[in-house]
């Protein structure tokens, strides 16, 4: 068993940015940074949870894994599955105690979406779809998160519209990516059922999509500094192109990869934009 491991599963990089995801969805919606220890709050419970979503994901996708990420923890050996299965359940409780501690609507959301993601990585990712909607839903509720823990909505609905749409598309193109290891283990998504170039039409269109979306908060009047955002939909239109171009695995590697270049940048954006 390797330490690192236990911190390699959890996938950080992904973690770090749904935390600050979280505390931006508070920032937008009331305006400045809350108290330090709602802030604090808020970024552990998303963190925690992406953590549990992530470790449980490779728990049931051992198999899926073996074929698809042979280098992750678990199909590589560095951690059984039963310590992976436990570890995620711990992270989880320890999650679902700290939403306590911010409000009873933060308790509540936080028990949907850790549920939400038990299942996803249990029964729902084979879903053609759907499957990748759960995911992309988890990663708009991130920002709601933040606004339900000041209770306050502002502008924290058009970052969850824009992170709901990138999250279909770059799901949507990851499918395509994984076509092989999940046609092994007969996964029934999208790009197999509904074949790999009507998958990238979809996926590109959800591109799009963001970038219309991503003019959203203009019309509430953010400020001069939001234009950081021109950059990032011109990444994610040249995304769209290239899946649109190429399905095979390289080029959906790229274009998903993009796709999560343009999540971080877009977030860099909306918070010089919640702070300028
Ligand atoms: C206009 C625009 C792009 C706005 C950005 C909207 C926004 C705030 C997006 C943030 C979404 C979010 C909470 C991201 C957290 C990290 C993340 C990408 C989670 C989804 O992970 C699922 C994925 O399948 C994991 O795969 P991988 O990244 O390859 O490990
Ligand atoms: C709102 C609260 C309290 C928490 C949200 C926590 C977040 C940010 C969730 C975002 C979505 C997420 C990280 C879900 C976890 C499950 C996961 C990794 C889904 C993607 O897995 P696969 O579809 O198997 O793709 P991989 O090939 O990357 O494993
Ligand atoms: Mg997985």
């Amino acid at each position: 068993m390797e330490f690192k491991a236990f911190i390699e599963i959890t996938r950080p990089h992904n973690c770090a940015l749904a935390g600050v995801v979280g505390i931006l969805g508070s920032i937008v919606a009331v305006g400045h940074l809350p108290d330090a220890l709602t802030t604090a709050l808020v970024f552990l419970v998303v963190t925690l949870g992406c953590a549990g979503g992530n470790t449980i994901n490779d728990y049931f996708d051992y198999e899926i894994d073996k074929i698809n990420r042979p280098d992750r923890p678990l199909p590589r050996g560095a951690m059984d599955r039963r310590t992976a299965l436990h570890y995620s359940l711990l992270l989880f409780a320890v999650g679902l105690v700290l939403a306590y501690m911010i409000n009873v609507y933060a308790f509540l959301l936080a028990l949907v979406a850790y549920a939400a993601m038990f299942l996803y990585a249990w029964k729902l990712k084979p879903l053609p779809f759907v499957g990748n909607l759960v995911v992309a839903a988890l990663t708009g509720a991130t920002p709601l998160y933040g606004a339900v823990s000041v209770e306050h909505l502002g502008l924290a609905g058009y970052l969850a519209v824009c992170a709901f749409l990138v999250n279909v598309a770059r799901e949507v193109i990851k499918d395509i990516e994984d076509v092989e290891g999940d046609l092994a283990k007969g996964a029934r998504t999208l790009p197999i059922v509904w074949g790999k170039r009507n998958a990238a039409y979809l996926g590109a269109a959800f591109a799009v999509l963001t970038v219309v979306a991503s003019f959203l908060p203009i019309t509430a009047g953010v400020g001069l500094g939001y234009y950081a955002m021109v950059p990032v939909d011109l990444v994610i239109l040249y995304a769209a192109y290239l899946i649109l171009r190429s399905q095979d695995r390289e080029a959906a590697h790229s274009s998903q990869k993009l796709l999560k270049v343009s999540i971080f940048l877009a977030v860099m954006a909306f918070l010089i934009a919640a702070l300028v």
